[in-house]
């Protein structure tokens, strides 16, 4: 028997929708993997009620499908599903690395991030790999069609995920067809912006580049007191708020040391509009483990 740790993720960043991605400190999925002659699958922890454990729609299912890797599989779920924080993702990243090694499949972690995305079309539709690549590799993640590439950048994150549930299909409809060539001047500078603070663990930086005027008022509608709870986490410190993923986790950036006073200004907001929240003070994290 393999255990995997495999972190939650923070996709988009505001300006990098379906390409940039971050790998979490906290929380993570714990899966174990066991060969078997068929797969099954058992789930616990964080909504596991509300997880199938039919491998034919459990992001891991697909992902032993690809590996020609029968095995029991046990999740313990850290992520809560419909988070905004890739809780499918990280189930079948964990599943990828551990089925790998388990079978000795020789894939390397690059090459293991179109696997575990296949797991991920289970769920949403798409096979993007924007949770699964920072899952996998860890750090700041960049995930195109000609392949991912990574940063290991350390920069102070603060994710606060209220009692709110957004399936990212759900998200993925209220998207904008189209974009006007102004906002795709503006959110080109602050991907690219975004992109140098992550090569120069530059908090001010990657706060500034996280602006988006095309995916994120669309889906703020989504989040009751996104709007007050943005103002809060920038009036106590962060460098830049967007919406994590699909939501409705809101993701702030920041200098060492303001995380606290974030989290708390988040979380007392949430609050105000009657809603149940949790803070996880965080940095950009490193990718899945083996124990
Ligand atoms: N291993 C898994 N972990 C979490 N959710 C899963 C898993 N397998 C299938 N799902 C389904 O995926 C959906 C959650 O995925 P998604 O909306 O992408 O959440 P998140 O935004 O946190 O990634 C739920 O419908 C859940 O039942
Ligand atoms: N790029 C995707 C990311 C979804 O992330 P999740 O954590 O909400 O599953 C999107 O924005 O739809």
């Amino acid at each position: 028997m393999l255990t995997v740790r495999a972190p939650a993720t923070s996709a988009n960043l505001g300006s990098g929708f379906d390409v940039f991605g971050v790998a979490l400190e906290r929380p993570a999925d714990i899966v174990r993997v066991s060969k078997a002659d068929r797969t099954t699958i058992e789930v616990t922890g964080a909504g596991s009620q509300f997880i199938p454990e039919d491998p034919e729609k459990n992001t891991v299912g697909a992902v032993a499908e690809a590996l020609s890797a029968p095995a029991h599989i046990q999740i313990d779920k850290g992520v809560r599903p419909a988070s905004g924080l890739g809780s499918s993702a990280a189930s079948a990243a964990a599943a990828a690395v551990g089925l790998n090694a388990l079978y000795d499949r020789g894939y390397s972690r690059e090459e293991l991030v179109p696997v575990a995305a296949k797991g991920e079309a289970v769920v949403s539709g798409d096979a993007h790999d924007d949770n699964v690549a920072p899952s996998i590799l860890g750090g700041f993640t960049i995930a195109t069609e000609s392949g991912v590439r990574q940063v290991d950048a350390s920069i102070p994150l603060v994710a606060c995920l209220p009692d709110i549930v957004v399936s990212t299909r759900d998200a993925r409809r209220v998207v904008p067809e189209h974009a006007r060539v102004e906002q795709l001047v503006e959110t080109v500078g602050n991907a690219a912006t975004l992109t140098t603070g992550m090569h120069r663990d530059d908090p001010g930086l990657v706060g500034e580049g996280m602006h988006d005027t095309v995916v994120t008022p669309a889906r703020a509608k989504l989040i009751d007191g996104y709007e007050s709870v943005r103002e809060a986490a920038l009036a106590a410190g962060a460098t830049g708020v967007t919406i994590s993923g699909a939501g409705p986790t809101v993701i702030a950036a920041c200098y060492e040391g303001s995380q606290r006073a974030i989290a708390s200004a988040m979380l007392d907001t949430f609050g105000e509009h009657d809603v149940e929240a949790r803070a996880y003070q965080s940095r950009i994290g490193r990718g899945a483990q083996i124990y």
